[in-house]
């Protein structure tokens, strides 16, 4: 059995713990009934030993597996992951969603993608990153009475994501503490019209809007600042023709939007100026998270 969950990127700008859209790069896991418990890595963490000892993925997965099952086995768990960890592409997302997942279908439990969403939610609090790496792409999404509710769109194939990944984490936790307490009602005002304009930009696929609708004040500038080169990221993209660029996520990458045909040159000027920092480009992500038996 083989599971397959998307990146995320959350935020979008100005639609802070609301706005989110999945991109073409998963993490894998496929899992078979063994005599052992036993692991492989491959991709991004593979030499992270507390990835091997301490998973995340596994332990969720026991969690639900315990709860659904009265048979005591052992698995082997094969991971290829190439979201990278702590980058702002949704990697606890796509652990936390892939494991529930798992879990029902190695019980041959169908769940329906609401309530595996909910069932995420206990795990990760705000539904910008689980809720397209379960639907797949673009999510306007709030909790109400621990559920989450959203409104979603299929991504269209004329557009490409551009992603700038430095090689220094930012932990989500970290960085959403760097965040003011408090913040004025113009910041507010702004933040919402913003976000509201740029919903309906995705919803009415208005991609010239987007450049202005996506801006913020509420959470980048003050994240950017401890990686202040990722300004001129976004500059650069911007000024090479990107749709938008902003934050992806708490951080660390820098999650551009581009025409197909602008996609190659923005990808290249990205490469030449920021020759230390990966630079990817993908299609988006209209499955969510997907079981293959
Ligand atoms: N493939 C993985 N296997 C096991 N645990 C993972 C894996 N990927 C991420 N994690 C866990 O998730 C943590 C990263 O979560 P964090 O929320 O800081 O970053 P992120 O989800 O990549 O970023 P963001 O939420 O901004 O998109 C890691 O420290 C690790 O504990
Ligand atoms: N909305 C979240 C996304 C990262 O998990 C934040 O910005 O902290």
């Amino acid at each position: 059995m083989r599971i397959c969950v998307p990146a995320t990127s959350a935020n979008l700008g100005p639609g802070f713990d609301t706005l989110g859209l999945a991109i073409s790069l998963h993490n894998q896991v496929s899992i078979k009934p063994s005599k052992f418990h036993s692991v492989s890595l491959k991709g991004e963490g593979a030499n992270n030993p507390v990835l091997k000892d301490n998973n995340m993925f596994i332990a969720i997965f026991n969690d639900f597996y315990q709860n659904l099952s009265n048979k005591k086995r052992h698995f082997r768990f094969e991971f290829a992951n190439d979201i990278p960890l702590s980058r702002g592409l949704g990697s606890s997302s796509a652990v936390i969603v892939s494991a529930i997942a798992s879990a029902y279908a190695i019980e041959g439990i169908e769940i329906d993608k609401d309530k595996l969403l909910n069932l995420a939610l206990a795990y990760e609090s705000h539904p910008d990153n689980i809720t397209p790496a379960v639907m797949g792409g673009f999510n306007v999404a709030t909790v109400q009475d621990n559920e989450v509710k959203y409104i979603r769109k299929n991504m269209p194939k004329t557009l490409k994501a551009v992603v700038v990944i430095p090689n220094r984490p930012i932990s989500t936790q970290l960085a959403r503490k760097a965040l003011p307490f408090k913040y004025s009602k113009e910041d507010a005002v702004f933040n919402i019209s913003h976000s509201s304009l740029l919903t309906a930009a995705f919803m009415s696929e208005d991609w010239d809007t987007l450049k202005l609708a996506s801006q913020d004040k509420i959470h980048q500038k003050y994240r950017m600042k401890q990686m202040p080169e990722l300004f001129d990221v976004q500059k650069t993209a911007l000024k090479c023709g990107a749709l938008m660029s902003t934050l992806s996520g708490s951080g660390s990458t820098l999650f551009t939007i581009c025409l197909n045909e602008d996609a190659q040159r923005v990808e290249k000027e990205l490469k030449n100026k920021f020759p230390h920092f990966k630079v990817l480009t993908r299609d988006f992500d209209n499955d969510g998270v997907t079981v293959e038996y």
